[in-house]
């Protein structure tokens, strides 16, 4: 059985040799270790909405390190701020406070304009409601992105994309003439032909039954496993999150609990237990 552990208090971490320590585990760690294998980075990372009483701290001096290659699901009870953390470390939103990086940028230091090229260059997106043009194929749509980033199209890379992702005979279709599970095949083949530093998947099974999101997820895993591309999911479905690398629970702001290669049980108890402790589930 695999067990959640409670997330270290950076300030509390016992210091281990570096040779013992499995994963860069927080933004010094990180430095120590070089930023080449580190795709995404926050440090004291805030975002409060609204003043006063109706003042919400969405996310509550956040320390995180995501490894290059590395399938992190981010689960948690609604309201949280799973979406709000990762608007900001996607820069579709702007921290209140503290840093956080894409690679070697820091994407809390950009302005607008610098902002869309690094998303468009360095950040793919899957979302749950796919978020294709109607009006596009499927190849116009997959290759969108780096067209307006100006870069040249890799055909023998999104020959290779489309064929791992099963839909190589469909990229002539337009989105209304392909199933949801197809359409999101589509929109991660889209996230993937840039070769960005993190894709960031927001439910993305959300829309498809329960097969087509399986076929998903396994080909999100695989993404990641066979192409060594770096993918944060937000997701409210612990059997979708224990497709991941690891697991991060995510309570009132803050990273509360963490595992590496947990199944849906025990990922399920640690929401439980959380919600439990913090009064957030009946
Ligand atoms: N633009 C905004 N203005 C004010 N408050 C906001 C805004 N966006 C989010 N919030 C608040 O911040 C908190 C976190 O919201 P967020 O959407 O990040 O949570 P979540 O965990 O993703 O929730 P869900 O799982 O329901 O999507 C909530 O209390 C929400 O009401």
């Amino acid at each position: 059985m695999t067990t959640l552990a409670t997330a270290p208090d950076p300030g509390q971490r016992p210091q281990r040799p570096e040779a013992d320590r499995p994963d860069a585990a927080s933004p010094a760690d990180a430095a120590r270790a070089g930023t080449d294998r580190i795709a995404v980075r926050a440090e004291d990372l805030v975002k409060v909405y609204g003043r006063g009483d109706t003042q919400v701290t969405a996310i509550d001096h956040v320390d995180l390190v995501v490894s290059r290659g590395e399938f992190t699901a981010i689960m948690g009870p609604s309201g949280s701020g799973k979406s709000t953390l990762m608007h900001v470390l996607a820069g579709l939103d702007t921290a209140t406070d503290g840093h956080a990086w894409i690679g070697d940028t820091e994407v809390t230091g950009l302005g607008d304009r610098e902002l869309t090229r690094l998303r468009r260059a360095h950040v793919g997106f899957v979302f749950q409601s796919f978020n294709l043009v109607p009006t596009l194929t499927a190849e116009q749509n997959i290759t969108l992105p780096a067209r307006l980033a100006r870069q040249r199209i890799d055909r023998s890379w999104l020959d290779e994309v489309v064929t791992r992702l099963g839909i190589a005979d469909r990229l002539r279709h337009r989105p209304s003439e392909l199933s949801g599970g197809q359409q999101q095949r589509v929109a991660i083949a889209r996230a993937l032909l840039t070769r960005p530093d993190v894709v960031f998947a927001d439910e993305p099974t959300g829309n498809l039954d329960s097969a087509s999101g399986t076929e998903v997820l396994t080909l999100l895993r695989r993404s990641a496993r066979e192409m060594g591309q770096t993918i944060i999911m937000v997701t409210h479905d612990p059997v979708a999150a224990a497709y991941a690398d690891r697991v991060l629970v995510y309570a009132d702001g803050r990273i509360a609990r963490e595992a590496r290669d947990a199944d849906a049980d025990a990922i399920l108890r640690a929401v439980a237990e959380l919600g439990a402790v913090e009064g957030l589930v009946d």
